[in-house]
C-alpha cells in the first residue's frame, strides 16, 4: 500500500524506533514530520532522508514533546507546511526513574497530549478527513520488573489510554483508528539507560536481573518494530488493537477477556 499525499508525524523520529517508523513512511511515500528533542540528531536525520528521497519529504521540527506550546505549534507548523497531517506516530519516551516526573511527562502526558493534538488535526468532529494514531508502549505493561516501577506505571497508562481512546473514536464516530504497540527489547539507546544510576537510581541493584530477561528473551531491531508500526498503519481492519512483538513470537496481537455480564 502507497501512502502517497499523506502526511505523518512521528515523535521522537531522530533515532531509535522512530528513526525506523520515519524512514518505513517515506518508503512508502508519505511525508513525514520529525519532531525531537535532540537538535544534532534531529538534523542529521533529516539530512539523511534529503539524500534518499530528495529534499521537500520530510522535516525536521526541534521539539521537547512535555512542552505543551511547543507540541501545539510542531503540529500546527507540519499542517502549515504538507497541508494536511493522516498519521501521528506518539513515540518519544524516557527512561529515568530519578526523574521519574519527568518519566510520566513524557511517556504518558505527551502521548495523552500528542493523541488530542493528533484528533484535532484528523478528527471528523474538527471537520477533518480522519486518520491514524499510533501510541507506543511496551512488554513492560504486561511484564513489570523492579528495575523500572514509574516506566512501567506510564506504560499501563499509554496502553489502557489507547484502548479506550479506540473506544470514544468508535463511538464518537472520529473517523480516526487508535492502535497500540507493546515491543519487548530493542537494541537503541534507549535499551542501554538501564545499566546508568543516573537513570535508574536506587533500581540500578536490579540491573541484573533485567540484563538477565534481556538474554532471555532476546533483544529486537527497530526495524522489525517499524515494520509492525506499518501494519497497523496500514490495515484499515485495526482499530483498538495491541500489538506486541517479541523474539519468541513475532508480531502478534493481545487478546482481552471480554467484560463478563
Ligand atoms: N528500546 C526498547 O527496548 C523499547 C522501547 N520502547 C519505547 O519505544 C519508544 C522509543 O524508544 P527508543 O527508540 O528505544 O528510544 P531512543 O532513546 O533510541 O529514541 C527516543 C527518541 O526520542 C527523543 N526524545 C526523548 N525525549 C523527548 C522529548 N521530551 N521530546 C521529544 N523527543 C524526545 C530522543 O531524543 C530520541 O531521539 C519509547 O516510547 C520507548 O519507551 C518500548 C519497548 C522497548
Ligand atoms: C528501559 C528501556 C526500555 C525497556 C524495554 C521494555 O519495554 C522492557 C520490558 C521488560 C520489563 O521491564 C520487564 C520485562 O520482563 C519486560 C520484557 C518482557 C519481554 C517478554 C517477552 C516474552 C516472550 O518473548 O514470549
Amino acid at each position: 500500500m502507497s501512502l502517497t499525499g499523506m502526511v505523518a508525524l512521528v515523535t521522537g523520529g531522530a533515532q531509535g524506533i522512530g528513526r525506523a517508523v520515519v524512514h518505513a513512511l517515506m518508503q512508502k511515500a508519505a511525508k513525514v514530520a520529525v519532531l525531537d528533542l535532540n537538535p544534532s540528531c534531529g538534523e542529521a536525520c533529516k539530512a539523511e532522508l534529503d539524500a534518499e528521497f530528495g529534499e521537500g519529504n520530510c522535516i525536521f521540527i526541534p521539539c521537547d514533546v512535555s512542552n505543551g506550546d511547543a507540541l501545539k505549534d510542531a503540529f500546527q507548523k507540519t499542517v502549515d507546511t504538507f497541508g494536511r497531517l493522516d498519521i501521528v506516530v506518539n513515540n518519544a519516551g524516557i527512561n529515568n526513574e530519578k526523574d521519574w516526573e519527568k518519566t510520566i511527562e513524557v511517556n504518558l502526558a505527551s502521548v495523552i497530549r500528542g493523541t488530542y493534538l493528533a484528533l484535532e488535526h484528523m478528527s471528523r468532529e474538527h471537520g477533518k478527513d480522519g486518520g491514524i494514531i499510533i501510541n507506543v508502549s511496551s512488554m513492560a505493561a504486561f511484564f513489570h520488573s523492579p528495575h523500572q516501577p514509574v516506566y512501567t506505571a506510564t506504560k499501563y497508562g499509554v496502553t489502557g489510554f489507547t484502548r479506550a481512546m479506540a473506544d470514544a473514536s468508535s463511538e464518537s464516530n472520529y473517523g480516526v483508528r487508535i492502535n497500540v504497540v507493546c515491543p519487548a527489547f530493542v537494541n537503541t539507546p534507549l535499551l542501554r539507560s538501564v545499566e546508568h544510576e543516573d537513570n535508574m537510581g536506587k533500581f540500578v541493584k536490579f540491573k541484573d536481573d533485567f540484563k538477565s530477561r534481556m538474554a532471555k528473551f532476546g533483544i529486537l531491531e527497530p526495524s522489525l518494530i517499524a515494520k509492525g508500526i506499518m501494519q497497523l498503519i496500514t490495515d484499515t481492519n485495526l482499530h483498538g488493537a495491541v500489538m506486541k512483538i517479541t523474539s519468541s513470537k513475532g508480531i502478534h496481537f493481545h487478546t482481552y477477556e471480554p467484560l463478563s455480564a
